[in-house]
């Protein structure tokens, strides 16, 4: 692993801060690139006040000079406004635990005499600071050609239909959309659906699909499990809050299909190496194949409801209903930037892994040279300069 991702803060705390190491130096940067990201992910139909509260911007406090990348350690802080609304007030001690989230876990791993610490830094606004590393590892792929985007593809039992519609302008279209859905008719479902759970006091989840195109073959490897792509970019997404499935390409949906319908085929078109379809997500063998990786991610419906939830107050020892705080009520569509996010993390890494170097210029160059997965690339022929015979090999 080249690069670290590190996170810090509570979430009504003064704010959160991002190191990131490992970054090369030499890329353009400022805040405004982190900015945008971060203003998408406090956006999006379903969320609670606290959305209107805050206004994410970023801090960059070190790892630029003069408008570049050092080398050094990036930092990044955002505050939180609500801190201010809090810090002198006495706060109420929480004792009653939300079935769904970390408020019993936490308490019983750490021993706190109040489940608050707990939620404090379980709580999702950790991932402001994680979508600001995202965008920073983001725009470092941008300079390779590499793009990032996301949509949401369910929303409780509502579908978008999404097959005939080319990924790219699927990321496009998720942008202007309420409900982050390039599907405009599913969109106005889910979003009445959305609407429908707040009356029921209830909260709802949803699965996000996130691609990158432009990714070239190689990055990742079979030689050793921590190694192999597919496993680094399930356990990223899966480290995000409320995550509970992560699928490479349509994978659960391959398990009901024989494999001749499933692979993605191998052809030539114009004597070069052409996969039609992306059924493999864009990796085999934990190896980028040159297609695009696609990612979808399933987040279970929030733990905060409204309607009372069947619990213990653990100061009291006594069955209770839980007591409701402020809350989202479904955060899938704001969700969708954070799985970009940890995605462009592990692909940033793998390319810095693959290029090594120390500076844009260096890897620039190093990136032109890699094969692109054409027939050219390979070296199976036996009047190839670089043909690779095994030892005893006839
Ligand atoms: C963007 C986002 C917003 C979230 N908002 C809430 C929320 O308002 N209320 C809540 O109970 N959970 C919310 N969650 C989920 C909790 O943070 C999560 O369920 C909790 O940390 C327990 O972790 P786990 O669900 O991964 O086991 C949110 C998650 C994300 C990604
Ligand atoms: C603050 C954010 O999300 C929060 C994530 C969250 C949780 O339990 O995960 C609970 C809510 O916090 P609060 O109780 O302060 O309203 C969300 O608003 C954010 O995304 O920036």
């Amino acid at each position: 692993m080249r690069l670290q991702l590190l996170t810090a803060g509570e979430s009504h705390g003064p704010g959160l801060t991002m190191i990131l190491e490992g970054m090369p130096a030499g890329l353009p940067l400022d805040e405004d690139t982190i900015n945008r990201d971060l203003a998408r992910r406090q956006h999006g139909y379903g969320a609670g006040p606290r959305m209107k509260i805050e206004q994410d911007r970023a801090r960059l406090l070190g790892g630029v000079m003069d408008g570049k990348t050092t080398g050094a350690p990036l930092s990044v802080f955002i505050e939180n406004r609500d801190h201010s609304r809090w810090k002198d007030k006495l706060i109420q001690r929480f004792t009653v635990p939300r079935p769904g989230h970390a408020d019993l876990s936490g308490v019983l791993k750490y021993g706190y005499d109040d489940l608050r610490p707990a939620l404090e830094r379980a709580s999702a606004r950790e991932t402001a600071a994680r979508v600001a590393g995202g965008a920073i590892c983001r725009h470092l792929l941008a300079q390779f050609g590499i793009r990032i985007g996301g949509y949401v593809i369910s929303i409780g039992e509502i579908r978008a239909d999404l097959q005939a519609l080319p990924l790219e302008e699927r990321i496009q279209r998720a942008l202007t959309s309420e409900v982050a859905c390039p599907d405009e008719a599913a969109a106005q479902a889910m979003q009445a659906r959305i609407r429908e759970i707040m009356q029921a006091r209830d909260t709802l989840g949803g699965v996000i699909e996130a691609i990158a195109l432009g990714v070239p073959p190689g990055l990742g490897s079979y030689v050793h499990w921590e190694r192999r792509l597919d496993a680094r970019i399930a356990a990223a997404v899966m480290s995000i809050p409320a995550i509970k499935g992560v699928e490479i390409g349509p994978a659960f949906e391959n398990t009901t299909r024989p494999g001749t319908q499933v692979h993605d085929p191998i052809l030539l078109a114009d004597a070069d190496l052409y996969r039609p379809g992306v059924n493999s997500g864009g990796l085999e063998g934990g190896i980028t194949t040159g297609q695009p990786i696609v990612v979808r991610a399933a987040m279970k419906p929030i733990a905060t409801t409204l309607n009372p939830q069947r619990s213990v107050d653990l100061a009291e020892g006594r069955e209770v209903e839980t007591r409701y705080e402020r809350s989202d009520f479904c955060p899938v569509p704001r969700a969708v930037v954070i799985v970009e996010a940890m995605l462009a993390f592990v692909l940033a890494d793998a390319l810095l892994e693959k290029l090594g170097g120390d500076s844009l210029a260096e890897m620039l160059p190093r990136f032109a040279a890699l094969p692109r997965g054409r027939l050219g690339d390979v070296h199976l022929r036996e009047d190839d300069p670089v043909f690779w015979r095994s030892e005893g090999q006839a």
